[in-house]
């Protein structure tokens, strides 16, 4: 039998809810993170460069050694002692779904150096279960943009066709906001009124992402199960929305739990909306990057 010592994976960056689907749906972005792991004699090394390198912990509390190590226990073997170099490309807790980078990329990791003891179905049900929601992992493992449903036996997942004409935008300010935090200020109770709501939103978002059709998108990016609740905790929110919106947006969701915000534009659209986020953000006082990304189709890759 082989040996394998060393790993490198890249793992999506991703936009969790697209506003009515909270907790179900998310896309892959091109934007990435990339993680080597080396096994090496002489204990745990972790090593970070690229973005906000300075912010990730680099002992056992890092949480790609913690998923790494997740998947060792499920297969109830001892992990091996390795050397960690992580490449950072994707902004922590923004919402671009940095964690779930980490997460999948740990379990990835371990399964190639475990000589792949877990089926990729295996793999999701335990990134599923570290995250504690599927949105953001299932896409970064999967790539495109994905619906995430339970079954009665575990999951079900869709593909969900992204027409190619509606390009996504992102607003990233400079300002962090924990995910645990976001999901805080959420009421655990929601009446029926919002429940309809969201649900025919979600449907009518499904349906304007495969046809692009202008009326349905416009219409289907608005939720009331979590942004009612999360907008105070982003300061801008309101001047950014109306500005992507002006500028010829279909629409402007929270990425995620935010603080990042997402515009869905057309292609001809694209500069202007981008344009009109950073300034709207920066008369609000908030220094951001602003950009499209387009859709990663290949999720989490071993190079
Ligand atoms: N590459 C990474 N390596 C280790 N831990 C990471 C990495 N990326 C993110 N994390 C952990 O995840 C946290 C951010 O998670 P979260 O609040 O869910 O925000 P996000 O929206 O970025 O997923 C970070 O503070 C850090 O603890
Ligand atoms: N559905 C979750 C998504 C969190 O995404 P993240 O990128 O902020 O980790 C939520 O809205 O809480």
């Amino acid at each position: 039998m082989s040996v394998i010592s060393t790993v490198t994976v890249k793992v999506p960056a991703t936009t969790a809810n697209l506003g009515p689907g909270f907790d179900c749906i998310g896309a892959a972005l091109k934007l990435y993170n990339e993680f080597k792991f080396t096994k090496n004699e002489g204990g745990l090394i972790i090593q970070v460069s690229g973005t906000e390198a300075e912010k990730v912990q680099t002992d056992e509390s890092n949480l790609l050694y913690q998923a790494f190590v997740r998947l060792y226990e499920h297969i109830k073997q001892t992990p091996p002692s390795v050397k960690i170099e992580i490449k950072l490309g994707v902004p922590l807790a923004r919402g671009l779904g940095s964690s779930a980078t980490a997460i999948v990329g740990g379990l990835v990791a371990a399964n190639e150096l475990a000589l792949s003891p877990l089926s990729e179905l295996q793999v999701m049900e335990l990134a599923i279960a570290m995250e504690g929601h599927p949105d953001n992992v299932v896409p970064a493992l999967l790539g495109g943009c994905r619906l995430a449903a339970t079954s009665r036996t575990g999951w079900e997942i869709c593909d969900l066709t992204w027409h190619r004409d509606i390009v996504p935008v992102v607003a990233i300010p400079d300002f962090e906001l924990s995910t645990s935090e976001a999901r805080r200020v959420l009421p655990t109770e929601v009446s029926r009124a919002d429940a309809i709501f969201n649900a025919s939103h979600l449907a009518l978002l499904l349906r304007g992402l495969a046809t692009s059709r202008e009326e349905w998108l416009r219409a289907a990016l608005q939720d009331k199960l979590h942004q009612p609740y999360r907008q105070a905790l982003i300061p801008g929110y309101d001047d950014v929305n109306v500005a992507a919106v002006a500028a010829g947006a279909y629409g402007m969701v929270i990425s995620g739990a935010g603080p990042t915000l997402l515009a869905l534009t057309d292609a001809a659209q694209a500069k202007t909306v981008v344009t009109a986020m950073a300034e709207a953000w920066q008369q609000a006082g908030i220094t951001s990057i602003v950009r499209s990304l387009p859709i990663d189709m290949q999720g989490a890759v071993i190079l």
